[in-house]
């Protein structure tokens, strides 16, 4: 195998290199237990706007974590009143997502791998916990859970991951035009993409 064509499992690891850091809460970020807001009205993880979305809530927590809390709806279900795994994921998808705010990194899923560890039924509160546990360049390591019957309580899911930062031009390279010009028009999704790119 040559270096310059590496297996793609060496890429996708999702054990950080050893000479990664610790991640660093940005000095602007929100105080523990203020609420994230949603970084487009229409993302169907977060999205207010979104009526098919999870409308999942995200606080701030300690250091670089995030907790979120997401309710189960019969419109989630896979087999007969339970949870879809694909919901389950994208639920640990966007609160990993959300926990990079926390450093005022923009950063996209490049790897995401999730344990199904117990049945979550419809109407069931999942409490999430997301944080970043290393930095490597533009890779960021996180790992989150998924716990039934209260913040403290069993683990139904988990999931760890590595994102990868990019820039706003990711979006507006790669987007739908229709999306990108509403979304280029809206001063405050524009000031919300924009300030996160001149870091101290
Ligand atoms: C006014 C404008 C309006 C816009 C405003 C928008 C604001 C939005 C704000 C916030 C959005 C947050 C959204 C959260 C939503 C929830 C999270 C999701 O579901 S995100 C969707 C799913 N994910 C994707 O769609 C990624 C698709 N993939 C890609 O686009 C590329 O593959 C990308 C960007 C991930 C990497 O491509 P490269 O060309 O930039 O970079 P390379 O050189 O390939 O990789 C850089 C480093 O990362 C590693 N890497 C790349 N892919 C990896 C992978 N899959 N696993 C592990 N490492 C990977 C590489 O090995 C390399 O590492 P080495 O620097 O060499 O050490």
């Amino acid at each position: 195998m040559s270096a310059a064509n590496p297996p793609s499992s060496a890429k996708t690891s999702l054990v950080p290199p050893p000479d990664a850091v610790a991640p660093v809460r940005h000095p602007d970020a929100p105080a523990p237990g203020t609420p994230l807001g949603a970084h487009y009205d229409l993302c169907f993880g977060c999205g207010g706007g979104q009526p098919h979305g999870l409308h999942l809530v995200a606080r701030a927590g300690e250091g670089v974590s995030v907790t979120a809390e997401f309710t189960v709806k019969p419109a989630h279900q896979g087999a007969p009143g339970l949870a879809h795994g694909g919901v389950l994921t994208s639920a640990l998808d966007e609160t990993l997502g959300s926990v990079n705010w926390l450093m005022h990194v923009i950063a996209v899923t490049g790897r995401l791998e999730t344990d199904f560890l117990r049945p979550v039924p419809v109407d069931t509160v999942l409490h999430l916990d997301a944080r970043v546990t290393a930095v490597h360049g533009r890779k960021i390591y996180s790992t989150a859970t998924g716990r039934i019957g209260g913040p403290d309580g069993p683990v139904a899911v988990r999931a760890d991951a590595v994102f990868i930062e990019v820039k706003v031009e990711h979006f507006i390279e790669n987007g739908r035009q229709e999306e990108i010009r509403a979304a280029m028009d809206d001063p405050d999704q524009v000031r919300r993409a924009r300030a996160f790119e001149v870091n101290p």
